[in-house]
């Protein structure tokens, strides 16, 4: 987006604090006039001192007293309400970010490191909180300044002041001239933080397996490209910012020189008084320096605006609801699910097709056994089913609707889900059961946890249902993780349960109080697993084997074996993994 717009977006957010916005004008006009009244104060000491006006001195101590108190308390009233203001729509946009991000396809997940939607979050949002603050004010009153001093000057002694306003196209041309390429710098920035900060995330996160490999030199490598690429961009930023800031020194000091030789000359001449020529310096100062300011705080802009856009990218990125979804009801019941010639592709090309020609029905109350080989597309069509992606072909309808006639929210109440990993947001127990239904009492939830297996551990917990489990359950095992988010699951109770078996083995006792968590779980549900397990496939009411994204074959466990396909291929692979397995474990 180009910056125009990106900037009156950003203005729309400050829009909402008009007061603020009006306070911080008041204080930036009384500054201005405060910083003139110096350069008047100025001369007229100098006067009076020319002129032995020694019975004007109270007069003027007590002016001088005046603008003090005046500089502090604007100076306070500056710094506090810019921070103010900065706070506040840095605030909302965070929110406003999160509300969208919240609502985004999974599509743009899938393709979005979490690391680099966390930047927007972090860096983006701190770069925009500037521009909202110091940045725009720093923008107003600079000009502003610049053309009270000139006003005040033509006053004194228009020539000179003619003379002197040449510092202003010159500056004007330089903030042009270095704007542009801080601005792409500063977009480079962002996006170099945004890859850091994923490399961070993936790294941090994984510190048993990188302690266990050895990584550590191979990641330090690494993190030295990401954080090399960080500071070369600043460094070529730290260039241009001088580049600038040399360039605009030159031309206020070159002003400078040349307007007090004239106003010296003047004084010699006769036609300028000393007092005048006082102010005139200090005047000089108010004219140059907010020009000299300007090329650094257009290029801050710029690059503050660059965040802005990367923001907004997130903001505008397409969206599964208009609005954020009410809280999810779980449906009570439901008859049968028809996939009907479900195609899919992820790239939107059909020659990329992840998922061909699916058809199948399930029966409430039905145990659906997903099967077949890595990539054959098992996770894309629990994807599908869950409506986190459309069909490219076909439909997916449930009693006779799709998901676009009963609404996207509505559509999902019919599903609950255990995936392979269980995940669990930082909180409480308490918290992450609850999150199944949050209408549930206390004894919906105890009851919830006892068939899940997961009460008696919880209970022996210091602070029981409140513990706190730490970042993504960290504080818990694999197998009591798992058997929270059953608990989670039974809680919720809806029709349909998807569940992804865990490949991951857990020790004898664990997997067979999970297991024995599961089934309970299942009782009354219709279930479709992308199942691993050979006791799961055996009892199934339907056998789908994926491969390639289709379905291979199908059908129930005996008349699958006696076809002697893919699925007896797949069986006996399975029977000689688990007997492998018990031997290990005895
Ligand atoms: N987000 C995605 N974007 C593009 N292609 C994808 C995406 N997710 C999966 N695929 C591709 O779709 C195909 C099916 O993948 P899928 O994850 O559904 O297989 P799977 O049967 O669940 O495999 P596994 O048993 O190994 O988990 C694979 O070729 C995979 O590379």
């Amino acid at each position: 987006m180009k910056s125009k717009g990106v900037f009156f977006r950003l203005l729309k957010y400050m829009g909402k604090y008009k007061l603020l916005y009006a306070g911080l004008i008041m204080t930036m006009l009384a500054g201005i006039a405060l910083d003139l009244s110096v350069a008047w104060f100025l001369s007229q000491i100098t006067n009076a001192a020319v002129k032995f006006e020694i019975d004007r001195w109270p007069t003027l101590v007590a002016i001088g007293a005046i603008i003090l108190v005046g500089a502090s308390l604007t100076s306070f009233f500056d710094t506090y309400l810019k921070q103010k203001a900065s706070v506040k729509v840095r605030n909302d946009i965070r929110l406003d970010t999160m509300d969208h991000a919240l609502r985004l396809h999974q599509d743009y997940y899938d393709r979005t490191h979490t690391g680099d939607l966390l930047a927007r979050f972090t860096s983006d949002n701190q770069a925009v909180g500037e521009a909202a603050g110091n940045i725009v004010m720093g923008l107003l009153r600079n000009p502003l300044l610049a053309l009270c001093a000139f006003i005040y000057l033509l006053n004194i002694h228009w020539p000179l002041a003619l003379i002197t306003i040449c510092v202003g196209p010159a500056m004007i041309l330089t903030g042009k001239m270095f704007g542009e390429s801080m601005r792409i710098k500063g977009a480079r920035l962002q996006e170099a933080m945004g890859r850091g900060t994923s490399y961070l995330q993936d790294v941090l996160g994984a510190s048993v397996l990188y302690k266990i490999f050895g990584l550590e030199k191979k990641i330090s490598k690494q993190y030295r490209q990401f954080s090399t690429d960080i500071a070369e961009i600043e460094q070529s930023q730290g260039k241009t910012q001088g580049a600038a800031g040399a360039v605009s020194q030159v031309i206020a000091i070159a002003t400078f020189m040349i307007a007090i030789l004239l106003a010296g000359y003047f004084v010699a001449k006769g036609s300028l008084e000393v007092g005048a020529m006082l102010a005139f310096i200090q005047l000089m100062n108010y004219l140059v320096n907010p020009f000299a300011l300007l090329p650094a705080l257009w290029s801050s802009m710029q690059q503050a605006l660059a965040g802005a856009d990367r923001i907004f990218q997130v903001i505008d990125a397409p969206k599964e609801y208009a609005e954020l979804p009410t809280p999810s009801r779980a449906k009570s019941s439901f008859s049968e699910i028809d996939v009907s010639s479900v195609g899919f592709s992820y790239t939107g090309d059909v020659n990329e097709l992840a998922l061909h020609d699916i058809r199948f029905r399930v029966h409430a109350g039905q145990t659906v056994a997903i099967v077949g080989g890595s990539g054959g597309g098992k996770s894309t069509l629990f994807k599908l089913l869950l409506g986190l992606y459309a069909p490219t072909a076909g439909t997916i309808e449930i009693d006779g609707k799709d998901r676009g006639a009963i609404g996207l929210r509505e559509y999902r109440d019919y599903f609950s889900l255990v995936p392979q990993e269980s995940v669990l947001f930082t909180g409480s127990i308490r918290d992450n059961i609850l999150d199944g239904n949050p209408t549930a009492d206390d004894e919906q939830m105890f009851a919830a946890a006892k068939q899940a297996n997961a009460y008696d551990f919880i209970m022996k917990l210091p602070e029981g249902f409140d513990t706190e489990i730490g970042e993504r359950g960290s504080r818990l095992s694999g197998g009591q993780k798992q058997r929270i988010a059953i608990a989670r699951a039974i809680l919720r109770d809806a029709p349909i349960l998807l569940l992804d078996e865990a490949t991951a083995a857990l020790d004898n006792e664990s997997e067979r109080l999970v297991q024995d968590a599961l089934s309970r779980l299942m009782v009354g549900k219709t279930t479709l697993v992308i199942a691993h397990r050979l006791s799961t496939v055996q009892h199934a009411d339907l056998i789908l084997v994926m491969e390639h994204g289709k379905i291979v074959e199908k059908g129930k466990h005996h008349a699958l074996l006696a076809a002697g396909g893919r699925y007896q291929e797949l069986y006996q692979a399975q029977l000689m993994n688990e007997e492998q397995e018990t031997l290990v474990e005895s």
